[in-house]
């Protein structure tokens, strides 16, 4: 039977993998042993599906321990929620219809002790399962391997101990002893804010910049003080025994204009572990609960309003689905992420996981900051969750609708210009940045560093956040992610072999995702994946390098450009559904060798560019004297128009492209004449007039005092 169960196992492929696997050296078939070792998590050993399938490889003398937070099992082919209903029926097993989940008995506890009768949750967009009572989590198959051997054995329930054999590595069970002795000690040597002389306590929450917040508050939320890194301490207590899980460190740093700036350290790691801040004060019986971005903002709903609230433990970043189970029991969530336009964004991107019909958005603005500051501004908290506005989205609106929406954008002109780019600020003068839900269609000669150049450009957007997910199809993800380590350290690692584990140990924490496909791919396939990884990982920029392997061979002689038309129309589509950056790149038609590249030389017939939001090239000029020198163009930018061209260099160590000593080139205003007319390759030209560019920046930082009638009410 069990031979059965683990022989399954093994079918089931890893098809998204993240950077901290990408050290080992025999990656595929580590993973595939690994599935064979694991049927189900034991949360004893494993606390959380994010910690599991942790595996040790080993390179001569050193050992990388690998903790893989992501690994994502997927299902033989997705499924959808009619299939699993139709299976649990069909395993005579009663369901309760949720808002993200399936809700069944608990399967690994005995019916006579079973506390809540439905207490077992099930992802109706995955599969995957948790358990409230045991904690155990798995995948579907997982879920379906166990309710066969429940039938033929003709048990009803199993027991979690005699199933769950995962063997783990000596050196894997040290490092969550010492993560949890280390969750101990913070914990026990960090001081309840009670505690605290008077004096100290009031010192404290100025450095904080929470002095509305009371002792009281403070207290019921179990906030501490850990003395050594001055730092305020807020537990994550999960489990049938409520029991502490992790800790988020708090410390606070004076920024500009006296705007206080909170660094935090999270024990588990955080990329390894998730939790909701506030979950043991909420009762079973509450149906209501205002979602935040911020551990702060929690204390602060809940001590102005009274209201259950809990608060997202990487803010705005991700909602992870492993917490969903432990919101269903809410009829409405408010989301209240935060004061600006990324919060926002994310609100109505969670509003989709969490079920849009019980959810409501807090709209931030001038009269809406976030939590915390509203109540230090002495602002009518309750008020403003009651007028949060529903999530559903109704397919005609009026203007009166849209006209907050509409005020938003213009009070924040800056943020909804998108991520700036740190390393490419030319870039950020011509696209503005890097906005969700767009299409960018990148192309450029053969070999003349594509591949190496998104990488650079899309490792820019994740080191500030931008959770990422790379498609490459042509070159292997060890190599890569080599390239991507190199111009993270900015210089050869193979010459100084002695930092690789500094830097690969920084590299890790970067939202940072890769799919496994190798090779040519059918573009369903790659789509199913990119949308399991948008819902598991809320990634916001997608890479395809490049589109021509998901073209097929067969086809191509039939209609090509209609297959690519297609293709270019479903990752259109995608990225429009999903809110997520999709950047394709696409090979060019051939060119002669000593001619630019354009809008036109996009291989196939003119939809890519139709479909696009951006069009980028990246031009090759062959010069005897600077062979390097590349040049990005932009041919279109919905956005606002702007295009131009700006001169990059290539440096070879560190495979990275850098804007060349100033002066040296002079910034070039062209008319936004049709592409290609007046480029001149060495010059940067931008086509915008730069005195409204200046104008636009002004507005964002101090936004025009017009009173909105219908705001702050
Ligand atoms: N500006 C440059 N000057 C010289 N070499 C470069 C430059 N940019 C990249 N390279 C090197 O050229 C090689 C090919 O680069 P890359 O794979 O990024 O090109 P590509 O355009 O994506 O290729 P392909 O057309 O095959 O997809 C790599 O070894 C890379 O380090």
């Amino acid at each position: 039977m069990w031979r059965s169960l683990l022989l399954r196992g093994t079918t089931r492929l890893l098809q998204v993998v993240d950077p901290r696997f990408l050290h080992q050296r025999h990656f595929s078939s580590l993973c595939l042993r690994s599935v064979t070792h694991r049927l189900i998590r034991r949360p004893s050993c494993v606390p959380r599906f994010h910690g599991t399938g942790c595996f040790l490889a080993h390179s001569g003398t050193r050992a990388f321990r690998k903790d893989a937070k992501s690994t994502v099992e997927f299902p033989v082919g997705p499924i959808t929620v009619t299939e699993i209903k139709q299976y649990i029926r069909s395993k005579d097993i009663p369901f309760h219809d949720g808002f993200s989940c399936l809700h069944i008995p608990s399967i690994f506890i005995d019916s006579s002790a079973r506390k809540d009768s439905f207490s077992m949750f099930i992802d109706k967009t995955t599969g995957q399962f948790l358990c409230k009572d045991t904690l155990l989590e798995g995948s579907w198959e997982d879920l379906q391997d166990c309710l066969e051997v429940m039938q033929k054995e003709g048990q009803d329930f199993l027991s979690p101990h005699v199933l769950l054999g995962y063997p783990h590595s000596v050196e894997e069970q040290e490092e969550r002893e010492r993560e949890l002795m280390e969750v101990q000690r913070i914990w026990s040597s960090a001081v309840p804010f009670t505690d605290l002389p008077e004096d100290e306590a009031q010192l404290v929450k100025t450095m904080f910049q929470i002095t509305k917040v009371t002792n009281a508050t403070l207290k019921k939320f179990g906030v501490r003080v850990f003395k050594p890194t001055k730092s305020l301490v807020f537990p994550w207590f999960s489990g049938p025994n409520t029991s502490l899980k992790g800790v988020k460190l708090l410390s606070a740093q004076n920024g500009e204009a006296e705007e206080v700036k909170y660094n935090e350290a999270m024990v588990p790691k955080c990329s390894s572990y998730y939790n909701l801040f506030g979950l043991p004060l909420v009762s079973r019986m509450d149906s209501e609960v205002v979602l935040t971005g911020h551990e702060l903002d929690t204390l602060a709903v809940s001590q102005a309003t009274g209201l259950p609230s809990v608060a997202l433990p990487r803010g705005v970043s991700c909602l992870p689905p492993v917490l969903l189970p432990y919101l269903e029991q809410f009829k409405r969530v408010t989301l209240w992420l935060g004061g600006d336009i990324r919060s926002w964004e994310a609100s109505k991107i969670f509003s989709r996981k969490l079920g849009l019909k019980r959810c409501c958005l807090v709209r931030p603005g001038e009269y809406r900051p976030c939590p915390m500051e509203a109540l230090a501004r002495g602002k009518n908290l309750g008020h403003i969750i009651k007028t949060s506005i529903p999530a559903a989205h109704k397919s005609i609106v009026s203007f009166k609708q849209l006209r907050e929406d509409v005020y938003g954008e213009l009070l924040n002109t800056d943020q909804v210009a998108g991520v700036k780019w740190t390393r490419f600020q030319e870039l950020n003068r011509i696209l503005k940045g890097h906005r969700k839900g767009e299409l960018t269609v990148f192309t450029g000669p053969t070999g003349s560093g594509k591949t190496t150049f998104i990488s650079e450009l899309a490792l820019d957007l994740c080191m500030q956040g931008v959770n990422t997910l790379w498609g490459s199809f042509e070159i292997n993800n060890v190599r890569l992610a080599k390239i991507m380590l190199t111009q993270f350290a900015m210089q050869r690692l193979e010459e100084n072999l002695e930092q690789y584990d500094y830097w690969a140990d920084k590299f890790e924490e970067l939202p940072l995702y890769f799919m496994t496909f190798h090779g040519q791919q059918n573009i369903k396939t790659v789509l199913d994946t990119m949308q399991h990884a948008v819902y598991l990982y809320d990634i916001n920029h997608v890479i395809i390098d490049n589109l021509q392997f998901m073209m097929g061979q067969e086809h191509l002689s039939v209609d090509k450009f209609a297959v690519q038309d297609h293709i270019i129309g479903a990752f259109r589509k995608f990225a429009t559904n999903t809110s997520c950056h999709v950047t394709l790149i696409i090979h060019p038609r051939k060119e002669e060798d000593d001619r630019e590249l354009q809008t036109a030389s996009i291989f196939g017939s003119a939809k890519a560019s139709q479909e696009a939001d951006n069009v980028l090239i990246l031009q090759e000029k062959k010069l005897v004297t600077c062979p390097g020198r590349r040049s990005l163009q932009v041919t279109k930018n919905r956005f606002d128009g702007d295009v131009g061209i700006f001169p990059l260099d290539f440096i070879k160590s560190s495979l990275t492209f850098s804007a060349p000593i100033k002066g040296k080139h002079k910034l070039k205003k062209v008319h936004n004449k049709p592409e290609n007319e007046d480029v001149e390759s060495s010059d940067m030209s931008v086509k915008k007039d730069e005195g409204k560019k200046e104008n636009v920046n002004k507005t964002a930082k101090n936004p025009r005092p017009v009173k909105n009638p219908t705001k702050g009410k």
